[in-house]
Order: C-alpha cells, then sequence, then structure tokens
C-alpha cells in the first residue's frame, strides 16, 4: 500500500495475561512498540525497526544514501525562515557566536600561557589576567553560551510550529484509507516529531561539527608551535578515541536492547492493568497482576544491571586512552621546552587548551547517538509527510452550488480493493423532502454508499450528482458541508455537552442548540443533569448511554443544517417511545432536505418514500414498503423476518 507509513507487528504472544490483552483492545494500538518486543527476532525488538525497514526500502528505491538524503529536503521550508527576519537574526548572532566560540578556545589558551611566561620571568601581568578574565567570561554560559542559547530559542520553535503544524494539517487532510490502516499511535509518534528535526540540525551544527573543528584547528596550531610529532599524535589520538568510543557503543547494543525491551514490558504491564483495570475487578486478579509486574519490574533491574555495568568497565577502558594521550603530547611538548625551543608558558598553553579539546570529543559519540536518534524521529515525519492522500481536490474544482435538491447515483460501481466490488451498478434519485432507506443484510454495502457520498471513496464507475454537479468536480469541503452525518457510534469530545452539540456549526447561539437537542428529544434529559448542557461527557462520550449519545448526535446533526442528511443506524439504541418522539420531529424537519437513511430495524423505515434493498452489493429491488411488500422478494423476506 502506497500510504503505509509503518508496518503493523503482529501481536505477540503473553501466556501470562491473555484475557486481559483481548480486554484492553485499545491499550492493543497504544502499546504498538511495545507489543513488537514479544516477537522473537532482536531486531523486532527495537522500537525504531519500521523505520529502519522503511528507510531500507527507500535506500533501495532511490538509489543510495544521496538519494534517500534528498528527500530529506522536504523539510527545508519548514526549517528555512525566509521572511521571519527575527529568526534569520537569531541564525546570524548564532554563527557569529560559534565563529567566536572558536577563536576564545584558542585565545584562552594562548593567553594563560602568556600570563605564565611572564610570571616565570619574574613580573606580575594584570592586564593579561584582566584579558583573561575578559575573554573566560565571554566564552563561558554567562557570555557567548548564553546569548547563543537565547537565540537558538527562536529558532527551535520556528521549525517545530511549522513542522507540527505541517504535520497535523497533513493527517488530517488524509483519506478514509490512511486512517482506517494505519496505527494511530504510530501516526502520532509522526506527528510530535516537529522537534526531531530541529534536534538534527542543532546536533549537527553545535554539538559534533565544532569539536571536530577544533581537533583540525588544534592539530594546526600544534604542528606550528611544537611541530610535526605532537600534531599526529592529537590526531591519531582523536581519530583512535573516536574509533574506540563508536565501537565500544557497538559491544554494549545488545544489552541496551536487551534492557529497552524490559523496560517496555514493565510499562506494558502497568498500562494494561490500568487499561484492563475492569476486567482485573470482573476475575478478581490483582495478586496475578501485582506478581506479573514484579517479575517485570526485576527483569527490568537484571538488565539495567548488567548494560549498567558492562558500559562501566567498557567505559573505564576506553578513557585509560585519554590520560596515555595527554601523557605522550605532554611528555614531547616538555622535550620542546626542554631543548629551549618552547617556553613553560607554551606547556600551559597545551594544558588548558588540550582540556577543551578533549571534553567536547568525550561526548561526541554520546551527540552522534542523540543524533541517530532524532535522525529515526525525523524520519517518521519524513515518510507521514511523503505521503499523499488518496483523495484530493480537482484542479479546478469549485464550491457546490448551495441549493442541493437532488442527489442521483447513476449506475456507481465501487471496490475497496482491486477484484472485489463492494457496490455494483447502482442507479437511484432521492430529492428534497424525501427520506430514502437503505436496507439490506450485513455486508451488503449500506454504509459505503454512505462513504461515497461524503466522498472518502472516489467510484470505480458511474457518477455521483448533487443537483447535477458531480462530486468529484466539487471541493470536497463543501461537499461535506453539505451533508449532515449521524454515524452508528457517535464520537464525541470531552467537553461539555453544549460544545458538542455546537460543534456541527460555531455560530450557534445557547438556543439554537437547545432547539436541536428538543427536536432530537434529548433536550429535557439533558436539563435533568445536574449541570445541564454544562455536563462534561467524559472522553469520546463515554458518560453518555447509546441512547443518549445517539440522540446527540442527531441533535448535533441537526444543528448542521444541512440540505443531505445521512442516518446510519442512527436510532439503533433508543427506545421505541423515544424513537417515535424523534421520528415526528424529523418528520417535521423532513421539508426542503434529503434524508438518507440505513435502517436494519425496518419497522422504523415503512414510511420512507424509497427504500433501496441491497444484496452483495447490488440494488436488488426498488420502492416504498406496501410496493415491495406487494413484490413478495426479499424486502418481504427481511420484513417476515423483522
Ligand atoms: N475499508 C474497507 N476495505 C475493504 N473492504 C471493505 C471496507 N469496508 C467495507 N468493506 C467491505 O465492503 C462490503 C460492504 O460493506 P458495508 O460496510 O458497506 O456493508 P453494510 O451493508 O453497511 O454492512 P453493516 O450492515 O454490517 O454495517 C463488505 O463486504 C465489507 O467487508
Amino acid at each position: 500500500m502506497g500510504f503505509q507509513l509503518f508496518k503493523t507487528p503482529g501481536h505477540g504472544s503473553y501466556d501470562t495475561d491473555p484475557l486481559l490483552e483481548a480486554a484492553t483492545t485499545s491499550a492493543a494500538t497504544y502499546s504498538r512498540d511495545l507489543e513488537a518486543d514479544d516477537s522473537d527476532s532482536d531486531d523486532d525488538n527495537d522500537e525504531n525497526q519500521d523505520v529502519k525497514d522503511a528507510r531500507t526500502e527507500r535506500l533501495r528505491d532511490t538509489g543510495g544514501w544521496l538519494g534517500y538524503l534528498r528527500d530529506f529536503t522536504i523539510f527545508l521550508p519548514y526549517v528555512v525562515p525566509r521572511r521571519d527576519f527575527k529568526v534569520q537574526l537569531c541564525l546570524l548572532i548564532c554563527i557569529i557566536t560559534l565563529v567566536l566560540e572558536r577563536l576564545m578556545q584558542v585565545a584562552i589558551p594562548y593567553t594563560l600561557g602568556i600570563i605564565a611566561d611572564k610570571v616565570t620571568s619574574g613580573s606580575a601581568p594584570v592586564q593579561e589576567l584582566l584579558v583573561f578574565l575578559g575573554l573566560d567570561v565571554l566564552h563561558g554560559s554567562s557570555g557567548l553560551g548564553l546569548i547563543q542559547d537565547l537565540s537558538k530559542i527562536p529558532i527551535k520553535q520556528f521549525s517545530y510550529k511549522r513542522l507540527t503544524n505541517a504535520a497535523f494539517n497533513h493527517v488530517m487532510a488524509q483519506s478514509i484509507d490512511f486512517h482506517s490502516t494505519q496505527d494511530s499511535a504510530e501516526i502520532m509518534k509522526a506527528v510530535e516529531q516537529g522537534e526531531a528535526v530541529g534536534n538534527v540540525l542543532e546536533s549537527v551544527v553545535f554539538d559534533i561539527a565544532p569539536p571536530l573543528i577544533d581537533v583540525i584547528v588544534a592539530c594546526t596550531i600544534f604542528y606550528q608551535r611544537f611541530g610535526p610529532a605532537v600534531a599526529m599524535v592529537l590526531f591519531g589520538a582523536s581519530v583512535a578515541y573516536l574509533v574506540l568510543e563508536t565501537s565500544s557503543t557497538r559491544l554494549t547494543t545488545d544489552d541496551r536492547r536487551k534492557l529497552t525491551k524490559a523496560a517496555r514490558v514493565e510499562t506494558r504491564k502497568i498500562h494494561q492493568a490500568i487499561q484492563g483495570w475492569q476486567t482485573v475487578v470482573y476475575f478478581n486478579q490483582f495478586h496475578r497482576e501485582t506478581r506479573n509486574l514484579a517479575g517485570a519490574v526485576s527483569e527490568h533491574m537484571k538488565a539495567k544491571t548488567r548494560f549498567e555495568a558492562r558500559q562501566a568497565l567498557i567505559q573505564a577502558l576506553v578513557e585509560l586512552f585519554v590520560p596515555v594521550t595527554f601523557f605522550t603530547l605532554a611528555y614531547l611538548v616538555l622535550r620542546h621546552i626542554a631543548a629551549g625551543t618552547a617556553s613553560p608558558g607554551d606547556f600551559v598553553f597545551f594544558l588548558t587548551y588540550w582540556d577543551s579539546i578533549i571534553y567536547p570529543l568525550k561526548f561526541l559519540t554520546e551527540h552522534f547517538r542523540w543524533l541517530v536518534s532524532d535522525f529515526v524521529d525525523a524520519e517518521r515525519l519524513l515518510f507521514l509527510l511523503k505521503t499523499k492522500p488518496s483523495i484530493v481536490d480537482a484542479p479546478e474544482a469549485l464550491p457546490l452550488a448551495p441549493c442541493v435538491n437532488e442527489v442521483r447515483f447513476d449506475e456507481v460501481s465501487f471496490q475497496y480493493e482491486e477484484g472485489r466490488y463492494a457496490l455494483q451498478d447502482i442507479s437511484f434519485t432521492a430529492s428534497a423532502g424525501q427520506v430514502v432507506a437503505l436496507v439490506g443484510e450485513t455486508g451488503a454495502g449500506k454504509s459505503s454508499i454512505l462513504k461515497l457520498l461524503l466522498r472518502m471513496h472516489d467510484i470505480t464507475a458511474g457518477s455521483i450528482t448533487f443537483s447535477n454537479q458531480d462530486i468529484r468536480d466539487v471541493t470536497i469541503s463543501s461537499i461535506r458541508n453539505a451533508v449532515s452525518v449521524v454515524p452508528q457510534t457517535p464520537m464525541f469530545f470531552n467537553a461539555p455537552i453544549i460544545e458538542n452539540v455546537r460543534y456541527a456549526r460555531s455560530t450557534a447561539t445557547d438556543e439554537d442548540v437547545h432547539e436541536a437537542c428538543r427536536a432530537a428529544a434529548i433536550h429535557d434529559t439533558i436539563m435533568r443533569y445536574p449541570e445541564s448542557y454544562d455536563t462534561q461527557v467524559g472522553e469520546r462520550g463515554v458518560k453518555l448511554s447509546g441512547g443518549e449519545a445517539q440522540r446527540l448526535a442527531i441533535a448535533r446533526a441537526l444543528l448542521k443544517n444541512a440540505p443531505i442528511v445521512l442516518l446510519d443506524e442512527a436510532t439503533s439504541a433508543v427506545d421505541t417511545i423515544t424513537e417515535g418522539r424523534i421520528k415526528s420531529v424529523l418528520g417535521n424537519l423532513r421539508r426542503g432536505r434529503i434524508w438518507i437513511v440505513i435502517a436494519h430495524r425496518l419497522s422504523t423505515i415503512v414510511d420512507a418514500d424509497q427504500i433501496l434493498v441491497l444484496h452483495e452489493g447490488r440494488l436488488v429491488e426498488k420502492g416504498s414498503h406496501a410496493e415491495l411488500c406487494e413484490k413478495r422478494g426479499r424486502y418481504w423476506k427481511l420484513w417476515e423476518q423483522s
């Protein structure tokens, strides 16, 4: 699939808590990366494996690293502040501070060397000491460091703001096929990576490039002051140190992976137990969960001990390299002093300069590791931004004409996947003021018709027109403005009822909202709540009963006041008395609108103007209730069974 961001790994086997796992399907998406850890392969245990796989594939497709890196130019418009003068200025300040820092790096040891020489020659170098003070303050966190840190803030925020907004808009503009196949946790992770691109740039510009430049500058200066031997030792030692550091990282990779896996298993256990708290109560399995967690915690700690001890040992060995290099260099410099080709001040210069080179070098591998991890995160965002929505406006699409009084399906065929038709040769017309009911057994294609009306998918053949305008020739946004939907399972935001209903039309007054709720037979119920319309509905509306949620969804759809209303089993959870009340109010609202209704309970659509009977994606019967009953065909059979 073209839009597949990352592979979704299979569920692992976890025999200690299978029931809980089944009960927490929503947790399953959240802990996708956690579940990946349960696979047998070590590589699969790596949370970034999917990104790495995608990278390998892209490397193959783009013909190597150059082509691959070229993909990253997609970020340039988001990180280059073309029109933002403030950010441009900050960027310039940062570059200047970086250059000044490099100069300070040499100037400070140089000044100290002069001070030492003056002291040994018996004079008091007060002036030089003041220069040193000035340079030191300027070089530290109170000088250039402060200026740099402050200038970095707007630069990082600039790219974060632009990338996060762009990624969010991109995800929201994706089509239903993207949203129904992608793991939502994975998409969220990708959207949240706006910071990673900024971090990559920051790591390269501020953490990785400067120490490398410093080493080269130091080698040149050492060469000039102490000759080629000292310069060669410094250069060779720096390269060897970096190689050793990198290989030592590799030596602990396996332990690090095991540690990450153990930590994730622990988090997963906690997450599942909390998510599945009700299931734990139903089966009184508190002890089992406590035992499970205790096991996971001790595994985690064992892995941590192994990793940290091994890393400490390897690090200790690598670090031995630093004093040995220092000793060699110091010995060579001292020989120069003894030979009279260098002064004691030169030794002080060497001592101070050594410190300023070696410490950043020590952190280089650490920065490199962070860079790799930020790079992987940035890749998630890259793959997301490269995913194109499958349904987009035609180049010359215009908004739908405001008055829609007819919906027409003309020999419409549609397939979700190649080779399997969900709908075939569907033709019908629904006019303003009419109720058209879609009936048929499960899987017959009813919901697919609603999705096509919202242009969530494009049809394979035929045409769908709203008042003679093909929906592929008008803007998607105007289609969605013209259609109100009451889904089978409505979703609400964790906000007060009034805001949830007003979501349909932000300009609606409180009275408009009340009116819509009266029409949906929910107003009186809401007024009985202690906080009436200010009652919070809970996450996704969990505090509402099924019937209340459906009635609120109807109120919301009515408030939108669109010319086409789609009801998908909209009253299936409502008792028959309330349903009767809703129907009588909806009857009054029929005028001027087109109603397309899906119903399993046939009693709810007996007075529909047109009943379309679908069977295996085909329209097999069409007519009023009386006409269809008279036919004694498929509808009649369904009616008899109901
Ligand atoms: N996203 C999808 N990808 C692939 N096939 C799909 C998808 N959605 C639905 N289908 C298939 O299309 C056919 C029609 O599905 P549809 O949901 O329209 O049926 P329905 O009549 O609304 O069923 P129900 O009454 O159970 O809601 C079914 O065979 C279904 O498996």
